[in-house]
Protein backbone atom coordinates (compact mmCIF):
# COMPACT_ATOMS: atom_id res chain seq x y z
CA UNK A 1 0.00 0.00 0.00
CA UNK A 2 1.77 3.06 -1.37
CA UNK A 3 0.20 6.32 -2.49
CA UNK A 4 -2.58 8.51 -2.35
CA UNK A 5 -4.60 8.74 0.17
CA UNK A 6 -1.46 7.68 2.18
CA UNK A 7 1.68 10.31 2.76
CA UNK A 8 3.70 9.53 -0.17
CA UNK A 9 6.72 7.25 1.03
CA UNK A 10 3.97 5.14 3.51
CA UNK A 11 4.23 1.41 3.05
CA UNK A 12 4.15 -2.18 4.57
CA UNK A 13 6.59 -3.99 6.24
CA UNK A 14 7.11 -8.00 5.32
CA UNK A 15 4.55 -8.88 8.57
CA UNK A 16 1.78 -6.26 7.45
CA UNK A 17 2.91 -3.85 9.38
CA UNK A 18 2.55 -0.01 8.11
CA UNK A 19 5.54 2.08 8.21
CA UNK A 20 5.17 6.04 7.68
CA UNK A 21 8.21 8.61 7.50
CA UNK A 22 10.37 5.59 8.51
CA UNK A 23 8.56 4.80 11.72
CA UNK A 24 6.56 1.08 12.13
CA UNK A 25 3.01 2.28 13.16
CA UNK A 26 3.18 -0.48 16.29
CA UNK A 27 6.60 1.55 17.07
CA UNK A 28 4.68 4.86 17.50
CA UNK A 29 1.34 3.67 18.96
CA UNK A 30 3.74 1.96 21.88
CA UNK A 31 5.70 5.52 22.43
CA UNK A 32 2.78 7.57 22.04
CA UNK A 33 -0.69 6.01 22.35
CA UNK A 34 -3.60 6.13 20.34
CA UNK A 35 -5.41 8.29 19.21
CA UNK A 36 -2.42 10.15 17.61
CA UNK A 37 -2.45 12.63 14.88
CA UNK A 38 0.56 11.50 12.61
CA UNK A 39 2.60 13.88 10.36
CA UNK A 40 4.62 13.29 7.90
CA UNK A 41 6.90 16.09 7.80
CA UNK A 42 8.68 15.36 4.35
CA UNK A 43 5.74 15.23 2.67
CA UNK A 44 4.22 18.11 3.89
CA UNK A 45 7.48 19.82 2.77
CA UNK A 46 7.42 18.25 -0.08
CA UNK A 47 3.74 19.54 -0.82
CA UNK A 48 4.58 22.69 0.05
CA UNK A 49 7.64 23.03 -2.37
CA UNK A 50 5.31 21.57 -4.77
CA UNK A 51 2.60 24.26 -4.66
CA UNK A 52 5.22 26.88 -4.37
CA UNK A 53 7.97 25.66 -7.46
CA UNK A 54 4.68 24.96 -9.67
CA UNK A 55 2.74 28.55 -8.80
CA UNK A 56 6.03 30.57 -9.26
CA UNK A 57 7.27 28.46 -12.39
CA UNK A 58 3.20 28.95 -13.93
CA UNK A 59 3.38 32.39 -13.34
CA UNK A 60 6.64 33.80 -13.58
CA UNK A 61 6.06 32.48 -17.10
CA UNK A 62 3.44 34.77 -17.80
CA UNK A 63 5.62 37.80 -15.66
CA UNK A 64 3.64 37.53 -12.85
CA UNK A 65 5.32 37.11 -9.15
CA UNK A 66 3.53 34.66 -6.50
CA UNK A 67 3.42 34.49 -3.34
CA UNK A 68 2.13 31.26 -1.25
CA UNK A 69 0.72 31.78 2.28
CA UNK A 70 0.25 28.50 3.98
CA UNK A 71 -3.40 28.51 5.83
CA UNK A 72 -2.72 27.56 9.11
CA UNK A 73 -6.57 27.07 9.96
CA UNK A 74 -5.82 23.87 8.17
CA UNK A 75 -3.09 22.77 11.24
CA UNK A 76 -0.77 25.08 12.48
CA UNK A 77 1.60 24.21 15.19
CA UNK A 78 5.17 26.07 16.01
CA UNK A 79 6.78 23.11 13.83
CA UNK A 80 4.20 23.69 11.08
CA UNK A 81 4.81 27.46 10.79
CA UNK A 82 8.71 26.64 10.40
CA UNK A 83 8.05 23.72 8.16
CA UNK A 84 6.02 26.07 6.12
CA UNK A 85 8.61 29.23 6.26
CA UNK A 86 11.50 26.66 5.47
CA UNK A 87 9.95 25.65 2.04
CA UNK A 88 9.51 29.29 1.32
CA UNK A 89 5.80 29.93 2.06
CA UNK A 90 4.15 32.73 4.43
CA UNK A 91 1.40 31.98 6.64
CA UNK A 92 -2.28 32.79 6.57
CA UNK A 93 -3.81 33.07 10.02
CA UNK A 94 -7.68 33.79 11.11
CA UNK A 95 -7.79 34.42 14.57
CA UNK A 96 -5.20 36.06 17.14
CA UNK A 97 -4.47 32.69 18.63
CA UNK A 98 -3.11 31.44 15.20
CA UNK A 99 -1.44 34.32 14.86
CA UNK A 100 0.48 33.92 18.54
CA UNK A 101 1.55 30.54 16.81
CA UNK A 102 3.37 31.79 13.89
CA UNK A 103 4.63 34.57 16.06
CA UNK A 104 6.00 31.97 18.25
CA UNK A 105 7.85 30.12 15.27
CA UNK A 106 9.37 33.37 14.62
CA UNK A 107 7.42 33.90 10.72
CA UNK A 108 8.15 37.49 10.45
CA UNK A 109 5.14 39.62 10.90
CA UNK A 110 5.56 41.11 6.85
CA UNK A 111 4.96 37.35 5.89
CA UNK A 112 1.78 36.98 7.65
CA UNK A 113 -1.73 37.64 6.93
CA UNK A 114 -4.40 38.02 8.84
CA UNK A 115 -8.06 37.12 8.54
CA UNK A 116 -11.19 36.73 10.10
CA UNK A 117 -14.96 37.88 9.79
CA UNK A 118 -15.31 38.94 13.38
CA UNK A 119 -11.64 40.23 13.84
CA UNK A 120 -11.59 41.54 17.72
CA UNK A 121 -9.93 44.71 18.31
CA UNK A 122 -7.38 42.48 20.26
CA UNK A 123 -6.65 40.76 17.28
CA UNK A 124 -6.62 43.71 14.97
CA UNK A 125 -3.82 45.86 17.51
CA UNK A 126 -1.53 42.42 17.84
CA UNK A 127 -1.30 42.07 13.96
CA UNK A 128 -0.64 45.88 13.83
CA UNK A 129 1.90 45.57 16.85
CA UNK A 130 3.83 42.71 14.68
CA UNK A 131 3.71 44.89 11.84
CA UNK A 132 1.91 42.31 9.67
CA UNK A 133 2.15 42.18 5.84
CA UNK A 134 -1.61 42.51 5.36
CA UNK A 135 -5.01 42.33 7.06
CA UNK A 136 -7.81 40.68 4.64
CA UNK A 137 -10.68 43.10 5.92
CA UNK A 138 -13.93 41.49 5.30
CA UNK A 139 -16.41 44.72 6.24
CA UNK A 140 -16.92 47.92 6.15
CA UNK A 141 -17.44 48.72 9.89
CA UNK A 142 -13.90 46.86 10.26
CA UNK A 143 -12.27 49.14 7.49
CA UNK A 144 -13.21 51.81 9.83
CA UNK A 145 -11.83 49.92 12.89
CA UNK A 146 -8.78 49.16 11.58
CA UNK A 147 -8.10 52.58 10.59
CA UNK A 148 -9.06 53.85 14.08
CA UNK A 149 -6.51 51.74 15.55
CA UNK A 150 -3.80 52.07 13.14
CA UNK A 151 -4.34 56.21 14.15
CA UNK A 152 -4.16 55.45 17.42
CA UNK A 153 -0.55 53.53 16.87
CA UNK A 154 0.49 56.18 14.20
CA UNK A 155 1.20 53.47 11.63
CA UNK A 156 -0.51 52.75 8.32
CA UNK A 157 -2.04 49.57 8.55
CA UNK A 158 -1.74 47.48 4.94
CA UNK A 159 -4.71 46.04 4.35
CA UNK A 160 -6.57 43.87 1.16
CA UNK A 161 -10.66 43.76 0.52
CA UNK A 162 -11.75 39.92 1.07
CA UNK A 163 -14.44 40.16 -1.79
CA UNK A 164 -17.42 37.57 -2.86
CA UNK A 165 -17.33 36.71 -6.42
CA UNK A 166 -20.50 35.07 -6.94
CA UNK A 167 -18.58 31.45 -7.90
CA UNK A 168 -20.00 28.51 -6.17
CA UNK A 169 -17.36 25.66 -5.68
CA UNK A 170 -16.17 23.46 -2.96
CA UNK A 171 -16.97 19.64 -1.56
CA UNK A 172 -20.23 21.19 0.98
CA UNK A 173 -22.07 24.02 1.25
CA UNK A 174 -20.77 24.69 4.35
CA UNK A 175 -17.07 24.94 2.66
CA UNK A 176 -18.04 26.90 -0.22
CA UNK A 177 -17.59 31.14 0.40
CA UNK A 178 -18.37 32.96 -2.58
CA UNK A 179 -21.72 32.82 -2.97
CA UNK A 180 -24.24 35.51 -1.43
CA UNK A 181 -26.00 34.29 1.06
CA UNK A 182 -22.63 33.62 3.85
CA UNK A 183 -21.05 35.36 6.15
CA UNK A 184 -17.61 36.15 4.69
CA UNK A 185 -16.28 39.11 2.15
CA UNK A 186 -18.42 42.01 -0.04
CA UNK A 187 -20.46 41.47 -3.27
CA UNK A 188 -18.88 42.36 -6.35
CA UNK A 189 -22.86 42.61 -6.98
CA UNK A 190 -24.50 45.34 -6.84
CA UNK A 191 -27.84 45.23 -4.70
CA UNK A 192 -30.12 46.82 -7.32
CA UNK A 193 -29.12 47.95 -10.57
CA UNK A 194 -26.60 50.64 -11.16
CA UNK A 195 -25.91 51.02 -7.62
CA UNK A 196 -22.07 50.56 -6.16
CA UNK A 197 -21.29 47.01 -5.38
CA UNK A 198 -20.77 46.27 -1.92
CA UNK A 199 -17.02 45.72 -2.47
CA UNK A 200 -15.94 48.62 -4.71
CA UNK A 201 -17.75 50.63 -1.87
CA UNK A 202 -15.33 48.52 0.17
CA UNK A 203 -12.18 49.39 -1.71
CA UNK A 204 -12.99 53.09 -1.95
CA UNK A 205 -13.55 53.48 1.82
CA UNK A 206 -9.80 51.78 2.38
CA UNK A 207 -8.66 54.46 -0.14
CA UNK A 208 -10.29 57.36 1.85
CA UNK A 209 -8.50 57.15 4.82
CA UNK A 210 -4.58 57.54 5.15
CA UNK A 211 -4.55 55.31 8.04
CA UNK A 212 -4.62 52.21 5.68
CA UNK A 213 -2.59 50.99 2.27
CA UNK A 214 -4.65 48.88 0.17
CA UNK A 215 -2.33 46.30 -1.06
CA UNK A 216 -4.99 44.46 -3.28
CA UNK A 217 -8.05 42.36 -3.58
CA UNK A 218 -8.90 39.04 -2.31
CA UNK A 219 -11.31 35.99 -3.34
CA UNK A 220 -11.71 32.82 -1.42
CA UNK A 221 -13.91 30.74 -3.11
CA UNK A 222 -14.12 27.38 -1.23
CA UNK A 223 -12.28 24.40 -0.06
CA UNK A 224 -11.46 20.87 -1.36
CA UNK A 225 -12.22 21.83 -5.07
CA UNK A 226 -10.93 19.34 -7.21
CA UNK A 227 -12.25 21.68 -10.79
CA UNK A 228 -9.69 24.59 -11.84
CA UNK A 229 -12.69 26.03 -13.57
CA UNK A 230 -14.04 27.76 -10.57
CA UNK A 231 -9.99 29.91 -9.80
CA UNK A 232 -10.39 31.18 -13.62
CA UNK A 233 -14.00 32.08 -12.85
CA UNK A 234 -13.05 33.66 -9.54
CA UNK A 235 -9.91 35.46 -11.30
CA UNK A 236 -11.57 37.24 -13.99
CA UNK A 237 -14.14 38.86 -11.62
CA UNK A 238 -11.45 40.32 -9.28
CA UNK A 239 -9.24 41.17 -11.95
CA UNK A 240 -12.67 43.12 -13.36
CA UNK A 241 -13.47 44.47 -10.19
CA UNK A 242 -9.35 45.87 -10.18
CA UNK A 243 -9.57 47.06 -13.42
CA UNK A 244 -13.15 49.26 -12.62
CA UNK A 245 -11.46 50.36 -9.48
CA UNK A 246 -8.62 51.78 -11.84
CA UNK A 247 -10.91 53.94 -13.72
CA UNK A 248 -12.87 55.47 -10.79
CA UNK A 249 -9.77 55.99 -8.28
CA UNK A 250 -7.05 56.02 -10.95
CA UNK A 251 -5.19 53.35 -8.78
CA UNK A 252 -4.75 50.08 -10.08
CA UNK A 253 -3.95 47.85 -6.97
CA UNK A 254 -0.70 46.08 -6.98
CA UNK A 255 -1.99 42.26 -5.39
CA UNK A 256 -4.93 40.17 -5.86
CA UNK A 257 -5.21 36.99 -3.66
CA UNK A 258 -6.94 33.78 -4.74
CA UNK A 259 -7.73 31.94 -1.53
CA UNK A 260 -7.04 28.46 -0.81
CA UNK A 261 -9.34 25.80 -1.70
CA UNK A 262 -6.89 22.92 -4.11
CA UNK A 263 -8.55 19.74 -3.11
CA UNK A 264 -6.62 15.86 -2.18
CA UNK A 265 -7.35 12.46 -2.22
CA UNK A 266 -9.43 11.10 0.46
CA UNK A 267 -9.73 7.69 -0.70
CA UNK A 268 -8.07 5.31 -2.86
CA UNK A 269 -8.65 6.06 -6.70
CA UNK A 270 -9.51 9.54 -5.70
CA UNK A 271 -7.64 11.91 -8.18
CA UNK A 272 -6.23 15.29 -5.99
CA UNK A 273 -5.85 18.58 -7.80
CA UNK A 274 -2.78 18.98 -9.62
CA UNK A 275 -0.90 22.02 -8.81
CA UNK A 276 1.27 22.26 -11.75
CA UNK A 277 -2.07 21.96 -13.98
CA UNK A 278 -4.02 24.41 -11.90
CA UNK A 279 -1.16 27.38 -11.83
CA UNK A 280 -0.74 26.95 -15.44
CA UNK A 281 -4.37 27.29 -16.20
CA UNK A 282 -4.93 30.27 -14.06
CA UNK A 283 -2.06 31.76 -15.07
CA UNK A 284 -2.94 31.71 -18.54
CA UNK A 285 -6.08 32.76 -18.09
CA UNK A 286 -5.09 35.84 -15.45
CA UNK A 287 -2.77 37.02 -18.58
CA UNK A 288 -5.45 36.63 -21.13
CA UNK A 289 -7.62 38.91 -19.15
CA UNK A 290 -5.22 41.22 -17.93
CA UNK A 291 -4.33 41.82 -21.47
CA UNK A 292 -8.37 42.29 -22.73
CA UNK A 293 -8.70 44.54 -19.94
CA UNK A 294 -5.56 46.72 -21.26
CA UNK A 295 -3.75 46.59 -17.47
CA UNK A 296 -0.59 45.25 -15.94
CA UNK A 297 -0.72 42.30 -13.82
CA UNK A 298 -1.17 42.20 -10.59
CA UNK A 299 1.35 40.37 -8.09
CA UNK A 300 -0.81 37.46 -7.05
CA UNK A 301 -0.86 34.91 -3.36
CA UNK A 302 -2.26 31.85 -2.95
CA UNK A 303 -3.20 30.40 0.58
CA UNK A 304 -3.55 26.57 0.00
CA UNK A 305 -4.06 24.72 3.62
CA UNK A 306 -5.34 21.22 2.99
CA UNK A 307 -3.78 20.71 0.24
CA UNK A 308 -0.25 20.89 1.88
CA UNK A 309 -0.64 18.97 5.34
CA UNK A 310 -4.24 17.31 4.34
CA UNK A 311 -2.16 13.99 3.08
CA UNK A 312 0.55 14.04 5.18
CA UNK A 313 -1.38 13.05 8.09
CA UNK A 314 -3.03 10.03 9.53
CA UNK A 315 -4.85 9.25 12.84
CA UNK A 316 -3.96 6.41 14.31
CA UNK A 317 -6.46 4.46 16.78
CA UNK A 318 -6.52 1.54 18.41
CA UNK A 319 -9.65 -0.79 17.79
CA UNK A 320 -11.92 -1.80 20.95
CA UNK A 321 -15.45 -2.82 20.52
CA UNK A 322 -16.19 -4.81 17.10
CA UNK A 323 -20.58 -5.20 16.40
CA UNK A 324 -21.88 -6.73 13.75
CA UNK A 325 -25.20 -5.19 12.98
CA UNK A 326 -27.51 -6.59 10.87
CA UNK A 327 -29.18 -3.87 8.53
CA UNK A 328 -32.24 -3.98 6.95
CA UNK A 329 -32.62 -2.52 3.63
CA UNK A 330 -35.65 -1.38 2.21
CA UNK A 331 -36.65 -3.66 -1.06
CA UNK A 332 -33.24 -5.21 -0.88
CA UNK A 333 -31.92 -8.00 1.11
CA UNK A 334 -30.46 -8.03 4.86
CA UNK A 335 -27.17 -7.12 5.15
CA UNK A 336 -24.39 -7.29 7.69
CA UNK A 337 -22.49 -4.27 8.59
CA UNK A 338 -19.29 -4.33 11.41
CA UNK A 339 -19.09 -1.58 13.57
CA UNK A 340 -15.74 -0.99 14.54
CA UNK A 341 -15.01 1.33 17.60
CA UNK A 342 -11.96 3.41 17.90
CA UNK A 343 -10.41 4.92 21.04
CA UNK A 344 -11.29 8.53 19.69
CA UNK A 345 -13.94 9.36 17.47
CA UNK A 346 -16.16 13.12 16.45
CA UNK A 347 -13.78 14.62 18.94
CA UNK A 348 -10.35 14.55 16.88
CA UNK A 349 -12.20 14.64 13.41
CA UNK A 350 -15.70 16.02 13.04
CA UNK A 351 -15.58 16.79 9.02
CA UNK A 352 -17.58 13.40 9.13
CA UNK A 353 -20.37 14.43 10.93
CA UNK A 354 -20.04 18.01 9.77
CA UNK A 355 -19.46 17.16 6.06
CA UNK A 356 -20.74 13.77 5.42
CA UNK A 357 -16.85 13.58 4.50
CA UNK A 358 -15.59 10.26 3.78
CA UNK A 359 -12.66 9.02 4.77
CA UNK A 360 -10.43 5.26 4.15
CA UNK A 361 -8.92 3.25 7.28
CA UNK A 362 -7.17 0.15 7.08
CA UNK A 363 -5.73 -2.26 9.96
CA UNK A 364 -2.49 -1.55 9.99
CA UNK A 365 -0.29 -3.33 12.52
CA UNK A 366 -0.46 -6.64 10.98
CA UNK A 367 -1.35 -8.19 7.96
CA UNK A 368 -4.78 -10.74 7.75
CA UNK A 369 -5.42 -13.21 4.93
CA UNK A 370 -9.46 -13.07 6.07
CA UNK A 371 -11.66 -11.58 3.55
CA UNK A 372 -13.05 -8.50 3.70
CA UNK A 373 -16.30 -7.22 5.60
CA UNK A 374 -18.17 -4.00 4.86
CA UNK A 375 -17.50 -2.13 7.81
CA UNK A 376 -18.29 0.98 9.46
CA UNK A 377 -15.65 3.01 11.98
CA UNK A 378 -16.80 4.55 14.66
CA UNK A 379 -16.08 6.76 17.64
CA UNK A 380 -16.53 6.11 21.49
CA UNK A 381 -18.43 9.32 21.74
CA UNK A 382 -22.26 9.36 23.15
CA UNK A 383 -23.75 10.26 19.59
CA UNK A 384 -25.04 7.65 16.80
CA UNK A 385 -23.39 10.53 14.07
CA UNK A 386 -19.65 10.25 15.61
CA UNK A 387 -18.70 7.78 12.70
CA UNK A 388 -14.92 7.99 11.77
CA UNK A 389 -15.63 6.36 8.22
CA UNK A 390 -19.18 5.81 6.78
CA UNK A 391 -17.79 2.75 4.55
CA UNK A 392 -14.77 0.74 3.92
CA UNK A 393 -13.59 -2.66 3.49
CA UNK A 394 -12.11 -4.20 6.85
CA UNK A 395 -10.47 -7.72 7.32
CA UNK A 396 -13.70 -9.68 8.57
CA UNK A 397 -10.75 -10.90 11.91
CA UNK A 398 -10.59 -7.07 12.65
CA UNK A 399 -10.52 -7.00 16.42
CA UNK A 400 -9.84 -5.67 19.98
CA UNK A 401 -6.16 -4.22 19.93
CA UNK A 402 -5.71 -4.06 16.60
CA UNK A 403 -4.35 -0.82 15.58
CA UNK A 404 -6.46 0.84 12.39
CA UNK A 405 -5.14 4.05 10.50
CA UNK A 406 -6.97 6.82 8.87
CA UNK A 407 -5.51 8.45 5.66
CA UNK A 408 -5.00 12.10 4.94
CA UNK A 409 -6.38 13.17 8.27
CA UNK A 410 -3.68 15.93 8.26
CA UNK A 411 -6.09 19.09 7.49
CA UNK A 412 -8.99 19.85 10.08
CA UNK A 413 -8.96 17.22 11.79
CA UNK A 414 -6.54 18.27 15.23
CA UNK A 415 -7.34 21.83 14.06
CA UNK A 416 -11.28 21.48 14.43
CA UNK A 417 -10.91 18.73 17.64
CA UNK A 418 -12.89 19.60 20.78
CA UNK A 419 -12.90 18.02 24.16
CA UNK A 420 -16.66 16.81 23.50
CA UNK A 421 -17.61 13.67 26.72
CA UNK A 422 -14.37 15.22 28.39
CA UNK A 423 -12.15 13.25 25.89
CA UNK A 424 -8.07 14.82 25.82
CA UNK A 425 -7.44 15.83 22.82
CA UNK A 426 -4.73 13.45 20.66
CA UNK A 427 -1.18 14.40 20.18
CA UNK A 428 0.53 15.37 16.89
CA UNK A 429 3.52 13.62 16.33
CA UNK A 430 6.01 14.30 13.45
CA UNK A 431 7.76 11.78 12.02
CA UNK A 432 10.86 12.18 9.65
CA UNK A 433 13.40 9.44 8.22
CA UNK A 434 12.85 6.63 10.74
CA UNK A 435 12.20 9.06 13.99
CA UNK A 436 9.16 10.59 15.61
CA UNK A 437 9.00 13.76 17.49
CA UNK A 438 5.75 15.47 19.56
CA UNK A 439 5.16 18.67 18.34
CA UNK A 440 2.21 18.88 20.44
CA UNK A 441 1.49 16.38 23.53
CA UNK A 442 -1.00 14.59 24.16
CA UNK A 443 -3.31 16.36 26.77
CA UNK A 444 -4.39 14.91 29.64
CA UNK A 445 -7.22 14.89 32.28
CA UNK A 446 -5.18 17.26 34.19
CA UNK A 447 -5.10 19.23 31.73
CA UNK A 448 -8.90 19.33 31.23
CA UNK A 449 -9.46 19.71 34.78
CA UNK A 450 -7.31 22.84 35.11
CA UNK A 451 -9.95 24.58 33.42
CA UNK A 452 -12.98 24.07 35.30
CA UNK A 453 -12.45 26.21 38.82
CA UNK A 454 -14.89 24.08 40.59
C1 LIG B 1 -9.60 32.79 3.36
C2 LIG B 1 -9.17 31.37 3.30
N1 LIG B 1 -7.95 31.09 2.80
C3 LIG B 1 -7.50 29.82 2.75
C4 LIG B 1 -8.27 28.77 3.18
C5 LIG B 1 -7.68 27.40 3.09
O1 LIG B 1 -8.45 26.56 2.37
P1 LIG B 1 -7.91 25.09 1.99
O2 LIG B 1 -7.48 24.45 3.24
O3 LIG B 1 -9.08 24.47 1.39
O4 LIG B 1 -6.80 25.29 1.03
C6 LIG B 1 -9.55 29.01 3.70
C7 LIG B 1 -10.45 27.89 4.12
O5 LIG B 1 -11.27 27.41 3.36
C8 LIG B 1 -10.02 30.35 3.76
O6 LIG B 1 -11.20 30.63 4.27
N1 LIG C 1 -12.87 23.23 7.82
C1 LIG C 1 -13.15 22.95 6.47
C2 LIG C 1 -12.41 23.80 5.51
C3 LIG C 1 -12.90 25.16 5.26
C4 LIG C 1 -12.64 26.14 6.31
C5 LIG C 1 -11.95 27.39 5.89
N2 LIG C 1 -12.75 28.40 5.29
C6 LIG C 1 -12.95 21.47 6.17
O1 LIG C 1 -12.66 20.72 7.03
O2 LIG C 1 -13.08 21.03 5.07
Amino acid sequence: MTGAPWPSGTGRQKDGALVVGGVDVRELAAEHGTPAYVLDEADFRLRARAYRTAFEAAFGAVGAGVDVYYAGKALLTVAVARWAREEGLRVDTASGGELAVALRAEVPGAEIGLHGNNKSDAEIERALDAGVGRIIVDSLVEIERVARLAADRGVVAPVMVRVTTGVHAGGHEYIATAHEDQKFGLSVNPANEGAESPAMTALLAVLKRPELKLLGIHSHIGSQIIDPDGFEAAARVVLRLRADLAERSGLLVDEVDLGGGYGIAYLPGDVALDPERVAKDVAQSVRAVCQELGTDLPRFSIEPGRAIVGPAGLTLYTVGTVKPVTVSSDGGADFTRTYVSVDGGMSDNIRPALYGAAYHAEVVGRSSSAENVLARVVGKHCESGDIVVHEVQLPADVRASDLLAVAATGAYGRSMASNYNMLPRPPVVAVFDGASRVLVRRETEDDLLGLDLG
